[in-house]
């Protein structure tokens, strides 16, 4: 029939004919990463809000992989089809483009609740977004949640410590948070939106989970993602001096994705309703961040430094005490930061390549800073 067909067009016509029919093949052919087949009573539906974003991405894979029917929600506000395409068209995975601040009704067993900005430039680029997603939003989740008797585990944060008075953080330590401060519309966003999520439990009985996630870097971060790792990964890459705010002496614990991603998972499938802190514990200063890249790369190591004002209300120390997880989840954090590190390089060169392929390199973006002359130091 297709041959009948190609004698009756042009000669002009048939190129496009023959690459169309070549996509039609294509995509009935295409090929997805490996997954597990789970019988009706082990495969569960799930829902991931911000699944197209840098965790939520890596949480979409793992599921997939292990043989659940997923659903992605996403506003791609700093999520992106890219980190999901490879699963488009698969019968398991469903892609939803969908604002959380607005109610949705579906059918589902468990809810990964992750949509909201993360970094410090996203979140506070539109602080009034920023509160609906995470207060509307969250009881517009807990709404389905209870509707549909999902269990629903609550992407929170190391930041509703705020800035620490207490070290190391346990999850019974209620925090020190700036309520009027910049960083607030996330820090105290994430706050009410744990409330909510015991107000659902003991009021309506609803099944949740609530990870505080400390800092998390990772393949699929977006260029534009303002965070220490990616900044200056990205800046020693293309030759820039890295940008330390303040004296660089802040402490923070880091962990790579996959680590946090398996502690999401065992979290949600596990009986503790209580929060639990989520992060490898070896803390550092951004400082000596900069010495490990150093030692990681040589191009890195040619990096140099340029000590810009503090951000406003960035949190001095942050020490996670994680004993909590690695008890009641048998949780703990496999990869090495070094290892993290690499993967994490390798994958912003790819970036860059591609940018530069399509003339585009974006700059990462700056932090809101306290006014004042930067100090000068080499
Ligand atoms: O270019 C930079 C970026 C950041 N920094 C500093 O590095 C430290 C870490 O900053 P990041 O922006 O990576 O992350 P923050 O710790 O401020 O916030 C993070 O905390 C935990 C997560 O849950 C949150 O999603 C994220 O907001 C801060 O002290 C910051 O001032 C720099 O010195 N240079």
């Amino acid at each position: 029939m297709f041959c009948s067909g190609l004698l009756l067009i042009s000669q002009h016509d048939r190129p496009r004919l023959i690459s169309g029919m070549f996509i039609l093949i294509s995509s009935f052919s295409q090929k997805y990463p490996p997954v597990k087949f789970l019988s009706e009573k082990d495969r569960k539906r799930i829902l991931i809000t911000g699944g197209a974003g840098f965790v939520g991405s890596h949480l979409t894979d793992k599921l997939m992989m292990d043989g659940h029917e997923v659903t992605v929600v996403d506003n791609f506000f700093t999520g992106r089809k890219r980190n999901v395409e490879h699963w488009i068209g698969h019968e398991n995975f469903e892609l939803i483009n969908h604002d959380v601040v607005e109610p949705l009704y579906i059918e589902v067993d468990q809810i990964y609740h992750l949509a909201s900005p993360a970094s410090p430039p996203n979140y506070m680029y539109n602080p009034i977004k920023t509160l609906k997603t995470n207060t509307i939003g969250t009881l517009n989740m807990l709404g389905l949640a209870k509707r549909v008797g999902a269990r629903l585990l609550l992407a929170s944060t190391s930041e509703v410590y705020g800035d620490p008075e207490v070290h190391p953080q346990n999850e019974e330590y209620w925090g020190h948070v700036n309520p009027i401060g910049p960083r607030a519309c996330y820090d105290e966003g994430k706050r009410v939106a744990e409330t909510m999520c015991y107000a659902y439990m003991k009021q309506e009985g609803v099944e949740v989970r609530v990870a505080r996630i400390f800092n998390t870097f990772g393949s699929r971060m977006h260029m534009n993602d303002g965070r220490v790792v990616s900044n200056f990964i990205l800046q020693a890459l293309q030759g820039e001096p890295l940008t330390v705010y303040g004296s660089g002496s802040q402490t923070r614990a880091f962990q790579y994705v996959s680590d946090l991603v398996n502690g999401l998972v065992s979290l949600m499938n596990s009986n503790i309703s209580s929060p639990v802190n989520l992060v490898n514990p070896t803390y550092r200063y951004p400082l000596s961040m900069y010495f490990t890249l150093s030692k990681t790369s040589d191009t890195l190591s040619r990096s140099q430094i340029q000590f810009l004002p503090e951000a406003q209300d960035d949190p001095r120390r942050r020490r996670p005490d994680i004993r909590k997880a690695k008890m009641m989840l048998g949780w703990e954090p496999v990869v090495p930061l070094e290892e993290g590190l690499n993967k994490t390089i390798q994958y912003f060169s790819r970036e860059l390549e591609h940018q530069a392929n399509n003339q585009y390199i974006p700059k990462p973006k700056a932090a809101r800073q306290k006014k004042g002359r930067p100090r000068q130091h080499n």
